[in-house]
């Protein structure tokens, strides 16, 4: 906990005075279970992305894990590194470069994360989702989440693609919202509604360029629900998860849309089926989950995953 000192003075030495017209100065606010960004220190760090690439996305990016190289498709690239931009946080988990690339992909300038940050890692979920409020700040007015999940549907199999068109936040039944503490009306409204999240107009295009990309046959429109991790689910979660009708499960992303529709942008999002959930008691192994297998996996399918992603950024660009 901070000292009276340390609120008073959050960044200097004791009695040292700070120029608090200088966002980097002002103190992060805590909120009961996080760390709210002010507007201006957001501000500030789009302004040092933005004049730092030279270009004003209109497209933002979120790799999932493996599924990095969605970004080293982007052209003209100028790379940032978590750890060089002012008040960003650093990627902890293996699959997740922490580097932020902007540049021109199919014809829209694009900035993409790759390495995206968790409940799990320790941060706060208005720290997992700050980047989307940098990204809206930065000019960004679609959000593409990817990430890599469990499939509960028995009809998913391992490698599948399914385009999320709603969730179950298991986090916001649990209380915990990157929305938590004071709002601030300039990203959105205190209230957000979220039916319509996922942008159908979006999710049609996906399932067209599925077709044109002949894996229509592994492509599924789906419902995916994050948990807090890192624990991957025991066999009674993952039952009840599917009689909820939670098609996906993951430890990611929800926040991130949450975030981007309260400032009004919008959202596509698709899981890499990963691993296949087992509903059912059994010893084999092959049941239990892990990360590198999940990273294997990610890896084999990031060529479709790349596909999808330019092939609707051209879509978009072609009607705007
Ligand atoms: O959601 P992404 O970041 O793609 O990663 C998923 O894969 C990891 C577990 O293997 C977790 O971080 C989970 O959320
Ligand atoms: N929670 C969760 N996250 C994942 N990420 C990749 N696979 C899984 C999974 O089975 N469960």
């Amino acid at each position: 906990m901070c000292s009276i000192d340390c609120c008073s003075n959050p960044r200097g030495k004791a009695g040292e005075k700070l120029d608090p017209s200088n966002a980097s100065n002002r103190p992060i606010i805590p909120t009961p279970n996080g760390e709210l960004y002010p507007y201006e220190v957001i501000q500030e760090i789009a302004d040092f992305i933005v004049k730092g690439s030279n270009m004003r996305p209109k497209i933002g990016i979120i790799c999932g894990s493996g599924l990095g190289s969605l970004a080293d498709i982007i052209q003209d690239a100028k790379v940032f590194e978590y750890e060089k931009i002012p008040n960003f946080p650093v990627s902890t988990v293996e699959g997740h470069a922490g580097k932020l690339v902007v540049g021109n992909l199919e014809g829209a300038v694009v900035m993409a994360m790759q390495g995206r940050f968790h409940f799990y890692e320790g941060y706060p979920l208005a720290k997992c989702s700050m980047p989307v409020r940098v990204m809206k700040l930065c000019g960004v007015e679609y959000l593409f989440a990817t990430n890599a999940a469990g499939g509960i549907n028995p009809k998913y199999s391992v490698g599948d693609i399914m385009l999320m068109h709603d969730h179950v936040n298991m986090l916001g039944f649990a209380g915990n919202s990157p929305l938590q503490g004071p709002n601030d009306p300039r990203f959105g409204p205190r209230f957000p509604a979220l039916v319509n999240s996922y942008n159908k107009e979006l999710i049609n295009k996906a399932l067209e360029i599925g077709k044109q990309m002949g894996i229509e046959a592994n492509m599924h429109v789906g419902v995916y629900s994050c948990l807090g991790g890192p624990t991957y689910e025991t066999i009674a979660e993952l039952k009840a998860l599917r009689m909820m009708g939670v098609d996906a499960v993951g430890m990611s992303t929800v926040h991130e849309v949450i975030t981007a529709r309260h400032c009004d942008m919008k959202v596509f999002a698709f899981s890499l089926i990963t691993n296949k959930c087992a509903t059912e008691y059994s010893d084999k192994k092959d049941d239990e989950a892990n990360h590198d297998e999940v990273m294997a996996v990610a890896k084999n399918r990031q060529k479709a995953c790349c596909e999808l992603v330019a092939r609707l950024i051209r879509q978009i660009q072609a009607s705007s």
